[in-house]
């Protein structure tokens, strides 16, 4: 699948360790409502593991194809393979993004980067798009790091002109529009979608 930065408009991230109900009914809703992007985020307290998560892993990434959305997997780069996904999400702690693009020189790799420091010292010219956050405060990662706020946004934009980026990290239906005009192209998230009541009238406000 080719990049273009306009995937990461509307990009959700959910694992069933988020959900309340059948994984499978969410993603189905999401992506009837309209999301650019799905990352497959199977992590953290309550996630599943082994067979049972790439079971999960093989559902969802046939719902993402029936309805021609990019399929992302994130951290596990073994399943990358397995899931013949469009792209690989990984952090600072995660494979070095050096040698997942030489493992996967064709799929589309994100990185995420919440300091200067990770900034000054990544990469950059082998990922297709940065992961910048927690904008604001969220509990849904268990290990986040510090809150940066909407300035952190201006501050990459100004030193990156033309990087894409998806703002991450507590992004709601109220907040979402305030990272896009900070200079995000896009808003990733979680809860707002897996925690809403309606998640058409979520994902059409995000
Ligand atoms: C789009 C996007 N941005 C950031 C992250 C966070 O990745 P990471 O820092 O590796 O943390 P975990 O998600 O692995 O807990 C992401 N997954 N997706
Ligand atoms: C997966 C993830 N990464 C983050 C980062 O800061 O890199 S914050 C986060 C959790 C996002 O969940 P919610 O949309 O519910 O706040
Ligand atoms: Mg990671």
């Amino acid at each position: 699948m080719i990049f273009n930065r306009e995937l990461l408009r509307k990009y959700f991230i959910m694992g069933s360790q988020n959900c309340h109900r059948d994984p499978n009914a969410v993603l189905e809703e999401a992506l009837a409502a309209g999301i650019t992007t799905f990352q497959f985020r199977e992590k953290g307290t309550g996630s599943l593991s082994g067979e049972k998560k790439l079971q999960l892993g093989r559902e969802l990434r046939e719902r993402c194809r029936a309805h021609d959305v990019p399929f992302f997997i994130n951290d596990d780069i073994e399943l990358a393979e397995e899931l013949e996904v469009d792209g690989i999400h990984v952090g600072q702690d995660d494979m070095p993004v050096k040698e997942v693009r030489t493992r996967f020189s064709d799929k589309i790799i994100g990185l995420s980067i919440s300091t200067q420091e990770e900034l000054d010292r990544s990469p950059l010219e082998l990922v297709d798009y940065i992961g910048v956050g927690p904008i604001f405060t969220t509990s849904t990662k268990e290990d986040s790091k510090q809150t940066v706020g909407l300035e952190w946004i201006h501050t990459i934009r100004a030193q990156f002109p033309d990087i894409p980026i998806v703002a991450i990290g507590g992004i709601q239906t109220e907040n979402a529009h305030s990272a896009i005009e900070a200079g995000a192209d896009g808003v990733s998230f979680i809860t707002a979608v897996t925690e809403a009541d309606d998640i058409k009238e979520a994902a059409d406000k995000l």
